[in-house]
């Protein structure tokens, strides 16, 4: 790869909701993006999706950790064998377990074996040097969200809000020449968002997900459970700040008595208050905040952030990005970061100590 010229990464997500795997191709030299390429998914079958969710929160070596990578490795080759014309592909892994003070965070499925098969170079455990160095490993989206902001001709502050199974938020000032400008990002997860939406659903229907919020349109948001949501110490926690995904899984105690509909209603008002709760960290009220993620299809989610934050919140569409792409377009922007020696995470986005380049590239 030719070092600060731009080039074709193809990046790739498999996130923490379990649906499957996301990939897309983008052309940048790192800092600024240049194209938006093809894109390509596969979902995870019913069995696949059990093998990983035995697998949360375990470590390599542990049981049914090996199946669980060997099966996310899998299903990214056979996407990724379909894309044509990447020099680089940037592979983020499913995370299993995030730990970052204690045990570390762990993706799996190994960036070599992508390598070997696609004969490509494979960047890859992106969160491992940052968590070493201190910092939460996540989110790492913010320095590309920069990038987007950027991109879209921006010139006061915005949020990037992603509601995938968590939600992160990423705060930024595009009128700052570099993501790791002081005053240019404040970046952290705000709450669950659908994990323990998607798992409420499952248990009491059946159903992957609130498809449309369609449950939720007939329910009422029961304001004891989400006081007692709210009571939870992360949410007045100064970032930065991350989350596992089944941090929040008391949430599904909290609504245990409600009906189905009240349930549904109530956990997405928790993701949205979730958001509202974060707002007061921003350094300023942004001017608009763009919605990433899934949770941007839900409209009673978005009706509920529109009702509860005092600025336009739209998807991410609204300024012509592709809001079920972006994480695996970050990943691919992350990667062409590293092959060029440059800062993937910094202390507003992470808390890492200094500014940091994290993963390795194998196959190179
Ligand atoms: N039409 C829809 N109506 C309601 N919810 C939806 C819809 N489409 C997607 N979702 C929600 O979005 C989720 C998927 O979001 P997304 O793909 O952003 O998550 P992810 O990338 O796995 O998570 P993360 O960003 O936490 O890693 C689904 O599991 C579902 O809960
Ligand atoms: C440890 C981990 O995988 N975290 C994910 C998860 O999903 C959303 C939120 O929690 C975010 O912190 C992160 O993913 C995005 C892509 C990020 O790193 O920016």
């Amino acid at each position: 790869m030719r070092q600060g010229q731009a080039v074709w990464a193809l990046g790739t997500m498999s996130g923490t909701s379990l649906d499957g795997v996301d990939a897309a191709m983008l052309k940048t030299d790192g800092q600024a993006i240049f194209d938006f390429g093809q894109t390509g998914y596969r979902a995870y079958g019913a069995e696949d999706q059990a093998l990983l969710r035995a697998a949360l929160g375990k470590w390599p070596g542990e049981d049914g950790v090996a199946e669980a990578a060997e099966l996310v490795e899998g299903a990214h080759i056979a996407l990724l064998r379909d894309f044509v014309g990447a020099e680089l592909i940037g592979f983020h892994g499913q995370t299993l377990a995030h730990d970052p003070k204690g045990r570390g965070t762990h993706q799996a499925g190994d960036g070599a074996k992508l390598a070997e098969a696609l004969g490509l170079p494979v960047a890859w455990d992106f969160r491992s040097a940052d968590v070493e160095l201190g910092g939460e490993g996540a989110p790492l989206a913010p320095f590309f969200h920069f990038a987007c902001a950027k991109w879209i001709g921006a010139d006061e502050p915005l949020a990037f809000l992603n509601l995938g199974g968590v939600g992160n938020i990423t705060w930024i000032d595009p009128t700052k020449e570099r993501p790791e400008q002081d005053g240019a990002l404040l970046a952290f997860d705000t709450g669950p968002a659908n994990a323990p939406l998607n798992d409420l659903m499952q248990q009491r229907r059946g159903e992957p997900f609130d498809k449309d919020g369609a449950l939720a349109a007939t329910g009422e948001v029961v304001a004891g459970a989400l006081e007692l949501f709210l009571d939870d110490p992360y949410f007045p926690k100064i970032p930065p700040k991350s989350l596992d995904r089944d941090a929040f899984s008391d949430m599904l105690d909290l609504v245990r008595e409600l009906s189905d509909a009240d349930a549904a209603a109530t956990m997405t008002g928790m993701a949205a208050a979730a958001v509202m709760q974060a707002m007061v960290h921003c350094p300023a009220l942004p001017a608009r905040v763009l919605v990433t993620g899934g949770g941007r299809l839900n409209p009673v989610m978005m009706e509920m952030l529109r009702a509860g934050l005092d600025c336009p919140v739209d998807p991410v569409e609204a300024v012509g990005l592709n809001g079920d792409m972006l994480e695996a377009q970050a990943f691919a922007y992350l990667a062409v970061r590293i092959a060029n020696g440059l800062p993937t995470s910094c202390p507003t986005t992470t808390g890492v100590r200094a500014l940091v380049g994290g993963g390795t590239i194998s196959g190179a």
